[in-house]
């Protein structure tokens, strides 16, 4: 059976934000977006076209290379390297049957071995190819990396306005965010709902926001009004959505929305996706205008890496197995995971 999709609508499902309009005026899209699917596009949102287009063309290179090569960088223990095809299940509704249908390649902010944050979970060198295997790989992803993180600050000063605080505000929580970037590579394996095939299954972000780019392949859908909506690839746009820290950080207000990605026919895709999320140590409790005597905390605090070690462990079952081979001091020492969403 095909994979049922909606028409291709006239006006975008979610909304575009121009990231060239003054602050005020594109954060009220903002809001409306973030208060309702947790999605939108942007445009004007200053990643150069170049640094795209170079990042695709290694990536591309990358997963092009035999599995023998590809296995030379297989994700370590600070979840940095290659992951293969079947990998992952993503989907948190029960409706998945068979593994993601893609490859990956995480990719974080470069931290010494031996640094002073090397001493925190998820914090560490990266896991390259050898530069002969893909000339300018390192520096083609190193500098889209930036850019994401500029792009990143540049959302959360709008996002800090939706939810009517300074623009700065977000600032010194993001001085040393956790950037974790990921080429993605799904395989032209077709998806089928119904069979429970996805190239990637339901699920929402762990972060504050993704910044997703994708190549000119549909494929990623939202849930919205109990519907699957396609939210198709827009020329010079990226798609932003916010994940589930946010969610808890603004008290419940701003929403994270559930995704997933179905392969049409012969269409192998390929995406980035930038997860972006404050520092490791930032304290998640509910923002100051997001809380009162009316509408009181629903979450109890807890910090940027505890929650999102928690949620590594829902999803990446080797996650924790990697932690023990790192060794007892470089677990986390924030409070215990409790339990989310
Ligand atoms: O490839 C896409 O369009 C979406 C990827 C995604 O949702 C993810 O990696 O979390
Ligand atoms: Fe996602």
């Amino acid at each position: 059976m095909a994979v049922p999709t909606t028409p291709e609508p006239a006006e975008p499902p979610v909304p575009v934000v121009d990231m060239a309009v003054n602050e005020e005026e594109a954060a009220r899209t903002v809001r409306e977006a973030c208060e309702t699917t947790g999605f939108f596009y942007v445009k004007n949102h200053g990643i150069a076209e170049d640094l795209m287009n170079k990042q695709f063309a290694v990536a591309k290179q990358f997963f092009d290379l035999s599995t023998e090569k590809k296995e030379t960088i297989k994700v370590n223990k600070y979840y940095r390297g290659w992951t293969p095809m079947n990998d992952e299940k993503l989907s948190i509704l029960g409706d998945q049957k068979a593994p993601d249908q893609k490859e990956g390649l995480y990719i974080g902010r470069e931290v010494a071995e031996g640094s002073e944050e090397n001493k925190l979970p998820l914090h560490g060198p990266n896991n390259w190819p050898a530069e002969s295997l893909v000339p300018g790989y390192r520096e083609a992803m190193m500098n889209y990396h930036q850019a994401c993180i500029d792009c990143t600050r540049r959302i959360n000063r709008l996002i800090a306005l939706a939810l009517d605080l300074p623009a700065t505000f977000f600032d010194d929580d993001f001085t040393h965010l956790i950037a974790s970037m990921r080429p993605l590579h799904y395989s032209a394996v077709v998806s089928n709902p119904e069979q429970g095939i996805f190239g990637a299954g339901a699920h929402t972000d762990y972060g504050m926001l993704t910044i997703l780019a994708t190549d000119d392949k549909p494929g990623l859908q939202v849930l919205m009004g109990g519907k699957w909506v396609d939210i198709p690839p827009k020329e010079g746009h990226l798609i932003i959505n916010l994940g589930d820290m946010l969610h808890r950080w603004s008290n419940g207000r701003f929403h994270s929305g559930m995704h997933r990605v179905v392969i049409h026919k012969g269409q192998e895709r390929y995406s980035t996706a930038f997860f972006a999320e404050p520092n490791f140590k930032t304290v998640i409790a509910p923002l100051p205008t997001c809380v009162s005597e009316a509408n009181p905390a629903k979450w109890p605090p807890t910090t940027s890496g505890e929650y999102l070690l928690s949620k590594y462990g829902v999803t990446h079952s080797t996650y924790m197995e990697r932690q023990k081979e790192k060794g007892a001091d470089q677990q986390c020492t924030g409070p215990a995971p409790i339990a989310v969403n």
